[in-house]
């Protein structure tokens, strides 16, 4: 029996990276998942690989009216959701002196608004005992060149957790982050083809990791299976870090 039996999950941008890892997890350890993205074929590729049972909805996490129609379908198909992963997130490099509107403005809608919404709107279908992932990042503890605006959202996002944990404990609702640090994913690997003609930075950043490596983005997902599971009953408001001891070593 998985970890996950009966439970109902919803992971935001699971269409590739981290998201696509949990989500396939969760649906292996015995999960119903629906995920999101914002490219129907995309969606449509991931949940086929995601398997059978899996639903996929396009929505934009930082658009309103996306998550409006996405909580209706997880109400009108499951009634309930236990599990919520806040993982659509996206990282550009943009040092101070380069920092345009677009990027700050379209950081923040995504990585910001577009958690506090999804929570925030998946709360009427939240039981006693649901469990919230935000994806924080290491970014939000370390000043990381070029990457001040998403090291920002992902403090911002950290902090969402801790405070939800505790205006949601009252309900059973437990809230953790998790802050990956660089993982293997299309997402690291678009920040080093940003920055034309440099080493990609992130192999840089594999070389300061004490493990030597860059993680696996399943090793992020088996922390994911933790924190939904009762297996993490007592652990809420907590930032769990899959980051090879980046910040803590
Ligand atoms: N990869 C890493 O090293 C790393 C490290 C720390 C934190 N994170 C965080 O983990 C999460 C996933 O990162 P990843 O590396 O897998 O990235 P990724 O780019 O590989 O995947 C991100 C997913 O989010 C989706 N997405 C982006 N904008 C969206 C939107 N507006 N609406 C819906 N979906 C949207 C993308 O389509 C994609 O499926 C992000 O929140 C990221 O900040 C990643």
């Amino acid at each position: 029996m998985g970890q996950l039996e009966g439970k109902v999950a919803l992971v935001t941008g699971g269409t590739t990276g981290i998201g696509l890892a949990v989500a396939s997890r969760f649906a292996t350890e015995g999960a119903t998942v629906y995920l999101t993205g914002r490219r129907k074929t995309a969606l449509d590729a991931a949940v086929e690989a995601v398997g059978a049972g899996t639903v996929g909805v396009q929505s934009d996490v930082s658009n309103l009216d996306d998550l409006d129609h996405l909580f209706a379908t997880i109400k009108e198909r499951s009634g309930r959701l236990d599990v919520v992963v806040a993982n659509a997130g996206i990282a550009d490099l943009a040092r101070l002196g380069e920092i345009t509107e677009e990027h700050y403005d379209r950081t923040f809608d995504i990585n910001v608004k577009g958690t506090v919404f999804t929570v925030q709107k998946a709360l009427p279908l939240l039981p006693d005992g649901a469990s919230v992932i935000v994806l924080a990042s290491t970014n939000a503890s370390m000043g990381i060149e070029g990457m001040s605006v998403y090291s920002a959202t992902k403090a911002a996002d950290r902090n969402l957790a801790r405070t939800w944990a505790a205006e949601l404990a009252g309900r059973g609702i437990r809230v953790n982050a998790i802050s990956p640090g660089p993982i293997e994913t299309p997402g690291i690997r678009g920040l080093g083809a940003s920055a034309q003609g440099e080493p990609q930075l992130a192999d840089s950043l594999a070389a300061v990791i004490p493990l030597g490596r860059l993680g696996h983005a399943d090793e992020v997902a088996a922390a994911a299976v933790f924190l939904a599971s009762e297996e993490s009953s007592f652990t809420t408001g907590a930032e769990l870090f899959v980051d090879g001891g980046l910040v803590q070593v």
